[in-house]
């Protein structure tokens, strides 16, 4: 069995970065992680790169070849990355054991995971071969000043989640820029009769039956939306959100059952 996590999020909600802290931290804890770039655009790394998207496929030559713009470009190389999951990714994989923990850092195109099936099939590829993968959806805090911005980043977490029916993690993102914490607050477990009110009081009157059924369907229906903070400064907060997407992949739940089965006899 390997471990995945799929790192999403809007475009610069800070997905490569949280990809690096986490592979520090990981360094720190003497924890293997391997971090995987399927970002074609991508041009600098923070992390060791362990699989790169960009050795099958890169958006420049796509660009200049097709004559596409950067995200019709992009699009083009998601899908022939997704024409290529049993050839390439297969074998790219087959450098994994078992246990391996591997991280892919997605692109911020928000198509990618509400519209268009590649990273669905990409997952699909990723059970078939044995993961357990965690989608974890990276949202910046700076966007949760007001309910209205809160209620359209919620949606574009459900539609990732509906589409890729997998455990999901929402993180709310850059909390060393919020001074006040008591602004976001509200929102990392929200009451939907809190947000309905808050709501209500931004928008125009002839909005109300569109937004309890917003709240009544998206927020409250799923049950599923609520968000943990993540301060990049702090070692303690990275290891609560790692313990949290551990959780939904059950690492570390079989370790007892290992350390049994190990045979002294083997080891050199
Ligand atoms: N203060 C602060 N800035 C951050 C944090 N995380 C990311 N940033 C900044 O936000 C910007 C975008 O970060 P990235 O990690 O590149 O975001 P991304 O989601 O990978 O972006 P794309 O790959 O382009 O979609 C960069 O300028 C980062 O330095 C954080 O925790 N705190
Ligand atoms: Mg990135």
């Amino acid at each position: 069995m390997g471990y995945a996590q799929l790192v999403i999020g809007p475009a610069g909600s800070g997905k490569s970065t949280y990809c690096s802290s986490l592979y520090r931290h990981c360094e720190t804890m003497q924890r293997s992680i391997h971090i995987v770039n399927l970002d074609p655009a991508a041009e600098n790394f923070d992390y060791p790169v362990a699989m790169d998207v960009r050795e099958l496929i890169n958006l420049d030559d796509v660009m200049e070849e097709l004559g596409l713009g950067p995200n019709g470009g992009l699009m083009y190389c998601m899908e022939h990355l997704e024409d290529n999951l049993d050839d390439w990714l297969t074998e790219e994989l087959d450098n994994y054991l078992d246990d391996d923990y591997l991280v892919f850092d997605c692109p911020g195109q928000i198509e990618l995971f509400s519209h268009v099936p590649v990273l669905r099939n990409f997952v699909e590829h990723l059970k078939r071969k044995n993961f357990n993968v965690c989608g974890v959806y990276l949202l910046d805090s700076q966007f949760m000043t007001d309910v209205t911005k809160f209620i359209s980043g919620c949606m574009a977490s459900l539609s990732a989640m509906i589409q890729l029916e997998l455990p999901h993690v929402n993180i709310l993102s850059k909390m060393d820029l919020v001074t006040n914490k008591r602004d976001v607050e509200d929102f990392l477990n929200p009451e939907p009769q809190f947000l309905l009110s808050e709501l209500n009081q931004c928008m125009a009157p002839q909005f109300a039956k569109l937004n309890k059924s917003l709240i009544e369907q998206g927020v409250d229906g799923f049950s599923m939306v609520s968000f943990v903070p993540l301060d990049l400064r702090k070692e303690s907060s990275i290891q609560y959100v790692l313990a949290q997407i551990d959780n939904c992949i059950q690492y570390g739940e079989d370790a007892d059952v290992k350390i049994k089965d190990f045979d002294p006899e083997d080891d050199d």
